[in-house]
């Protein structure tokens, strides 16, 4: 996710929004659709893995990010391994 906001946007309300976008990434990484959240250094965009169920639900995710407006997301279907030793991804 690349974010793009901008550089005349309100800088209260990009904040605002940020706020918003935090407690709703954390919230999902609570509940584990959230897997991993990485800064890509020197960007403002990130490296997400998410685990859903279907492709719709992916896009409803983040379809409903406060800063999906601003964002060029880029998605790359995973499936797991045949030699991963970690239980946990499929
Ligand atoms: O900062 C970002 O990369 C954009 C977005 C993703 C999670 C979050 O809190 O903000």
């Amino acid at each position: 996710m690349d974010v793009r906001i901008p550089p005349d946007f309100d800088p209260i309300r990009a904040d605002e929004l940020k706020s918003v976008e935090r407690e709703r990434a954390q919230a999902l990484q609570k509940q584990g659709k959230w897997r991993h959240l990485w800064r890509i250094a020197g960007q403002y965009s990130n490296i997400s893995i998410f685990d859903v169920e279907t492709v719709q639900e992916l896009h409803d995710i983040v379809s409903t990010l406060p800063l999906f407006p601003f964002m060029d997301i880029a998605v790359t279907p995973l499936c797991r391994h045949p030699s991963s030793i970690r239980e946990d991804d499929r």
